[in-house]
């Protein structure tokens, strides 16, 4: 019997969608995912991890949204070979990124102990040896990653401030927003610079993604 909250993605249109993104669904693929929408839905019951709670919107608003920073990040970052996903949540996009792109090592810190741990517990459960989790809040998180990724985490100024410390001389930032603000924009420090801001369809979702692209100036 199904309880409240078990989440059965519609494979179907998991395939099509991950195929209107440009992205194989091989079985590897298509598995993880239904697993990752299964966990979500089970540990959502006591951790409150999202406010979204049915198939077919985890399947859109999550999976396939998260998924259409790929195809972008293979473009933008063809030799990235790490990714810090920033407040990441329930994993989002940090999982679907270790989904498909293996060859990246991807970190999602979050400030909530719970929800670095059901991270973990995915990339433990789901065999992606590439994902790692960590509870900490970012502007304490030490290190260097080529890019450094956030969905709804942060304004921009926010998010860039917090993390400049994270990036190398080469490293990008991936912000995924909603609408374009000008009022973000104008906020940003005068060291970071917006390369790009990438307008994003997600297959079934009727709503404007953007995809914000900054760097360090004086970077390439
Ligand atoms: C709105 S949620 C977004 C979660 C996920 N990225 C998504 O798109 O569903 C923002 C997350 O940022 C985390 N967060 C807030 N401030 C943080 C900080 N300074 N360092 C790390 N995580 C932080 C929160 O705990 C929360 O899980």
């Amino acid at each position: 019997m199904r309880r409240q909250n078990d989440v059965a993605v519609d494979i179907e249109a998991l395939c099509a969608g991950l195929e209107a993104l440009g992205l194989e669904a091989s079985e590897r693929t298509v598995q993880l995912f239904a697993r990752y929408a299964e966990l979500l839905g089970k540990w959502n019951r006591v951790y409150n991890l999202t406010a979204i709670r049915s198939d077919a919107e985890i399947l859109t608003h999550h999976l396939l949204d998260s998924a259409s920073l790929v195809p972008q990040l293979k473009a933008i970052a063809p030799t990235a070979g790490s990714v810090l996903d920033v407040g990441s949540g329930g994993g989002l996009p940090a999982v679907p990124i270790a989904i498909l792109c293996p060859e990246i090592r991807v970190l999602a810190v979050d400030a909530v102990g719970k929800k670095a741990a059901f991270i973990q517990q995915v990339a433990i459960e789901l065999g992606l040896r590439n994902l790692r989790a960590e509870h900490v809040r970012v502007e304490e998180l030490e290190g260097e990653f080529d890019v450094v990724t956030s969905r709804a985490f942060a304004s921009l100024g926010d998010f860039t401030q917090l993390t400049h410390h994270l990036l190398g001389k080469q490293s990008v930032w991936l912000a995924m927003k909603g609408v374009q603000s000008s009022v973000e924009e104008s906020e940003l420090a005068e060291q970071i610079r917006i390369e790009r801001v990438i307008e994003l369809t997600v297959p079934g979702l009727n709503e404007e993604r953007h995809l914000y692209v900054m760097r360090l100036t004086g970077s390439e």
